[in-house]
């Protein structure tokens, strides 16, 4: 076995040194070619190939490969190692197997989609299902040029018929920084198959806590730009995350597999983007403290709940019906006449907006009948006058113009939702519309556009009322978009993106048993699938979790199982840790103990150790208190914008979507988690986020979905 080892290692270790020569000869090479500077579009667009190949070698030679596969096609008779990498490298002759295979290519799926047996392997090539035997799965590490490790996960003359855990296990067990990370050398086969699904579909995966659903959406974005290249550009794909701090979190993932320019964005700010307004919507956090308020003092969520109402379907169509109804209100009453004398008929006026110009949105059609009026105008003018009558029509017809045009709507979308909302004061809505609307959110909407408050549940009403009024321009449209943590976006959310995607291209991840948003997010994946029909969407689900041991997966388990009833609980890879604390707070009292477990963690050899609370005044109190016995240690509040990592303080529902190698849960207890659903969800979501250690410290009692 020792031997086995060491002939493995050397042999990796002689070709890797091969390898790294050989790319350092050609990136010398390119190097040697003078970089060019001139005008000439043929030459520039040479440079620039050359310009990206440098670089992909220049990095390449870092870290060129970690795997191989030994793969015999069927029929070809010839056994061949194939090395795959981040970046391909290809041979300088042609017709041979690259230097290094880019993950993304079609051979290298089998890489990740073979999971042992004797039988014959195969996978999808352009030219057609290619089958073979593979006759080894070895795991490469390399770091700066050194070959690190070597591990063979599946060996076609060994007695172990499946693909091991072992090289997986040992990359799960390392700490994290405050990053999340590529994990292109340790891809699963459930993940690949979402990474390599076809572009044209809306997948909507349902992955438990750590399964990898933001880190397989990641690898599916690269995935998509390196298979059809020629149809999709990084500029034109999106990736829809809570907040800046969780962006700033994921935003190292796509570069590191060498992809750029994907824009990564919250709904709010994309929607603001396209709105174009002055408006800001008000602070996240006075909602989260609505919502989040411990105690069982929260509203009840149903139907009418206005995040709930707000993003479903029913107030979709409410608003096309508003529209409609102010098509026969936009022409402004009266004849138009730019000068004594000269009349220009309503009726004309309506003929151009009614029927000639019918196929556009209103304010399209505004903008067209205006500029047809002003042609009008100049018809007229041309019309034999003296010089002196003429200057004076000029005069009189621009000043006319100008205050005719003024009386037409501008199709605003604040102006319009206002309107529609304001109508609580008898403004012309129809009642077919107003009575569909539940009081209490006609009420609560009245008063906050009174006080010109807009909420974040308001934006996808208003991009609608926009884009009902004023189409979607082409430099708008996705070739492709991610939701993640789609449990909280409402299925309006989906439904208006969708109008801005090619053919609903979407990857749709998330996990309703993290669904502590339920007052404006979904509560079946169904409410998602029903937007598209059925040969459009395809639905996967993710039940292994890769973040924490077993100990930890287990104990939360329980939580789900008990508070939740969710029944999607995840199923753990193979790797044991410490048992899970669970502890009732010393004689030395609640925030000394705190200060004690933290202490302790701390000084393991942990990146990243968080204390998470129930409410943010919580953690705003237990970080005064740390800061003044001399930790040093990040508050996390709703209103950050970069992750720091180290050491951190943070309500339980601000963690969501983060990891740590270890938390600590501060008053897991039942004063602070009621005997709900919704709070045992809140507790699930802080006890996944640990990697490797989970304390949970409270006084009294546990409570009832806990187990001691
Ligand atoms: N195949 C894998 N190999 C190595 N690490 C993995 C793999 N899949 C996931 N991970 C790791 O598991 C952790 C969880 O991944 P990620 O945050 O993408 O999961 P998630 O499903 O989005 O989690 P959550 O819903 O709980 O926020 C990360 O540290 C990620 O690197």
């Amino acid at each position: 076995m020792v031997n086995d080892f060491q002939s493995a290692y050397q042999e990796e270790k002689q070709r890797l040194t091969q390898v790294m020569e050989e790319i350092d000869r050609r990136l010398q090479k390119l190097r040697s070619v003078p970089v060019y500077t001139g005008h000439d579009f043929t030459e520039q667009a040479l440079e620039a190939g050359r310009e990206e190949r440098r670089q992909a070698l220049s990095k390449s030679v870092h870290e060129p490969y970690f795997g191989r596969l030994d793969f015999e096609e069927k029929g070809k008779g010839e056994r061949k190692p194939l090395y795959i990498g981040k970046i391909g490298v290809d041979r300088e002759e042609v017709g041979e197997y690259p230097l290094v295979i880019d993950w993304r290519a079609p051979v290298a799926s089998l890489f990740y989609s073979f999971t042992g047996g004797q039988d014959l392997a195969s996978y999808e090539a352009p030219e057609g299902l290619i089958e073979g035997l593979v006759y080894l799965k070895r795991n490469v590490v390399i770091r700066q040029q050194i070959l690190e490790r070597v591990a063979d996960t599946y060996k076609r003359e060994s007695d172990e018929p499946a693909v091991s855990d072992e090289f997986l296990v040992y990359r799960l067990g390392e700490n994290k920084d405050n990053r999340l990370r590529d994990i292109v050398s340790t891809i699963q086969a459930e993940q690949d198959q979402i990474i390599r699904a076809e572009r044209s579909k809306a997948l909507v995966i349902q992955g438990v806590a750590g399964s990898g659903k933001t880190t397989v959406a990641l690898h599916r974005l690269a995935f998509l730009l390196y298979q059809y290249k020629e149809q999709v550009s990084a500029e034109k794909m999106i990736i829809f995350a809570p907040n800046h701090m969780f962006l700033d979190y994921i935003s190292d993932v796509l570069p590191e597999l060498g992809v750029g320019s994907i824009q990564q964005r919250t709904f709010n700010d994309w929607a603001l983007g396209i709105l174009d307004t002055e408006f800001q919507t008000a602070p996240a956090e006075e909602a989260l403290q609505t919502w989040f308020e411990a105690g069982t003092n929260r509203p009840a969520v149903d139907e009418t709940t206005p995040g709930r109402f707000k993003g479903a379907l029913v107030f979709m169509r409410l608003l096309e019906g508003y529209v409609q109804q102010l098509e026969p209100l936009s022409v402004p009453e009266g004849d138009f006449s730019p000068w004594d004398g000269a009349v220009l008929a309503r009726k004309e006026i309506l003929h151009w907006f009614n029927e000639e110009y019918k196929p556009y949105p209103l304010a399209k059609r505004t903008e067209r009948v205006l500029a047809r009026i002003h042609r009008w105008i100049e018809m007229e003018l041309k019309k034999p006058v003296s010089a002196v009558v003429l200057k004076e029509r000029k005069k009189k017809a621009a000043q006319r113009e100008k205050a005719y045009a003024k009386k037409w709507p501008r199709f605003e979308a604040v102006t319009m939702y206002k309107q529609l909302f304001q109508a609580v004061k008898g403004q012309p809505v129809p009642s077919s519309i107003m009575d569909e609307i539940p009081v209490n959110v006609l009420k609560q909407t009245a008063a906050d556009l009174k006080k010109n408050v807009l909420r974040e549940e308001d934006l996808p009403a208003l991009v609608y009322l926009h884009v009902l009024t004023h189409d979607i321009d082409s430099g708008s449209r996705f070739d492709h978009v991610v939701i993640d943590e789609a449990q909280d976006f409402s299925p309006f959310h989906t439904a208006l993106l969708d109008l801005f995607v090619k053919g609903h291209s979407f990857t749709i991840l998330g996990d309703l048993s993290q669904g502590i948003h339920e007052y404006k997010g979904v509560h079946s994946w169904d409410e998602v699938g029903s937007l598209f029909n059925s040969g459009d969407t395809g639905y996967f689900a993710l039940t292994r979790s890769y973040r924490s041991t077993l100990e930890i997966i287990e104990f939360a388990n329980v939580i789900l199982e008990r508070g939740v009833r969710s029944g999607i609980t995840a199923v753990p890879v193979f790797r044991s840790g410490d048992p899970v604390r669970v502890l009732p707070y010393g004689p030395q009292g609640r925030r000394e103990h705190l200060l004690s477990a933290l202490r302790e963690l701390a000084g393991k050899e942990y990146r990243t150790v968080s204390v998470l609370t129930r409410t943010l005044r919580e953690a705003e109190e237990l970080h005064a208190y740390f800061l003044e016995q001399g930790m040093d240690i990040h508050l996390i509040d709703g209103s950050m914008k970069q992750y720091e990592g180290g050491l951190s303080v943070l309500p339980v529902y601000l963690s969501k979507g983060l990891e740590f190698d270890a938390v600590i849960v501060a008053d897991a207890d039942e004063q602070h988690y009621a005997p709900d659903a919704m709070d045992a969800k809140l507790l699930y979501v802080g006890c996944t986020r640990a990697l490797h250690e989970l304390w949970l410290l409270y006084s009294e009692r546990l409570p009832a979905y806990v187990e001691a």
